[in-house]
């Protein structure tokens, strides 16, 4: 067991709409442990941006019906929006999909950093303390110091040149780097990293993600990761958690993942990674449920190659299944992860084993032979 930095309790959000009220985030449990990076994966409206929002206090128009969001032992759902913006100057960082929307185009990169380096911490504006920042000018030639030190080590190769520059004037990678190093500044124990690479070519992505590896682990840097790729979830994590429609549907960590893929949804999205699969059975078909008319019972039930009537009767509990290992399916046998469903609400249905089950090793065949799923 490692040190949690955070953990995420039986987490609601909800969203009103006009088509009714969004039941988005349905629950979900996860912990990040101290020096590791845990992923968020699942395809696009999941919930992912949704539950870093609401870790970092950025949704002003959502409800949070239950939970709570535990960082260094204190439930942040319980503080003001004064206390939460302190928290998130300092202890709380995060890294946006598109740099051209997280930059701010009139501004130089350099007059972005240094704002960072003078306001962190900060919760409101003191016009002394502003007035003391402009007026000393030690102080500004530290922090302009520490900003291209800070790009020199996001591997800017001109960090002066691009410390006069304007977002518009550097390419996309750039950008992203500027943003890591923006991101980093403040040296944050929680680092929220949101598809960092997604706008950018697969080499510049490739590149960049193994920058803030390196990055965060010579700091020592907690990191959330959310994607929709669980080829780079596997890259850059520790831990995964599966999201589908607003549920942690599978969490285990990285390399028993990978190793032992049980939820069918994760095994899908193992399928639809070319490198992994056989090129049979890629991807899943159909689209995520109406968030204003959700499941009551599983959510993926629809979409599921396995499911039984049952799924659609019965809430598919996360049950745990292994050493740190948790799936919310039917298919599969195993106490309740969480104490909430032990109380006897939680229904216990068998459906029978799942079809890829190897009675041999009492284990489950590794994504290696997933392909063949779909021709048995
Ligand atoms: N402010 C809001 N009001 C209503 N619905 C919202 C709001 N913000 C997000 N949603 C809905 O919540 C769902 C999840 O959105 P979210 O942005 O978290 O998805 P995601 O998993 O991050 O997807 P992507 O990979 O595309 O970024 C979507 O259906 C979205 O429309
Ligand atoms: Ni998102």
């Amino acid at each position: 067991m490692g040190d949690p930095l955070l953990e995420v309790r039986n987490l609601h959000v909800h969203f009103d709409t006009h088509d009714g009220v969004a039941e988005v985030i349905n629950g979900i449990d996860f912990t990040l442990n101290r020096g590791e990076t845990a992923a968020l994966v699942g395809e696009t409206g999941c919930g992912k941006s949704v539950t870093v929002k609401a870790i970092l206090g950025l949704l002003p128009s959502a409800r949070i019906p239950a939970g709570e969001i535990v960082y260094k032992g204190e439930n942040v759902l319980d503080l003001s929006d004064a206390q939460r913006h302190a928290r998130r100057g300092t202890d709380m960082s995060m890294i946006m999909q598109d740099p051209m929307t997280s930059l701010n185009p009139v501004l130089t990169v350099g007059e972005q950093m240094l704002d960072v380096l003078k306001w962190q911490g900060r919760s409101r504006l003191s016009f002394t303390s502003w007035m003391r920042d402009k007026l000393d000018r030690g102080t500004n030639d530290a922090h302009r110091e520490r900003a291209i030190e800070m790009l020199g080590d996001v591997e800017i190769s001109a960090p002066e040149r691009v410390f006069e520059s304007y977002p518009v004037e550097l390419s996309g990678g750039m950008r992203q780097r500027v943003l890591i190093a923006i991101a980093l500044l403040s040296e944050p124990d929680l680092l929220v990293a949101d598809e960092p690479g997604t706008a950018l070519d697969v080499t510049t992505e490739a590149k960049v993600l193994d920058l803030l590896d390196d990055l965060v682990e010579e700091r020592d840097t907690s990191v959330l990761y959310i994607t929709h790729d669980l080829g780079i979830a596997r890259e850059v994590s520790d831990y995964i958690n599966v999201m589908y429609a607003g549920e942690v549907v599978e969490q285990a960590p990285t390399g028993e993942l990978f190793a032992n893929p049980q939820h069918p949804y994760t095994r899908g999205l193992l399928s639809s990674i070319p490198s992994l699969s056989t090129g049979i059975g890629s991807g899943i078909e159909g689209h995520l449920p109406d968030y204003t008319d959700p499941p009551t019972a599983c959510r993926f039930a629809d979409r599921c190659p396995h499911a039984e009537p049952e799924c659609r009767e019965f809430y598919p509990y996360p049950r745990t299944t292994g050493t740190d290992h948790t799936v919310a399916c039917h298919l599969f046998d195993g106490p309740p992860a969480h104490a909430r469903h032990a109380e006897g609400d939680a229904v216990d249905v068998d459906i029978g084993e799942p079809p890829w089950y190897d009675r041999a090793d009492g284990r489950h065949q590794s994504n290696a032979v997933l392909g063949g799923e779909s021709q048995s």
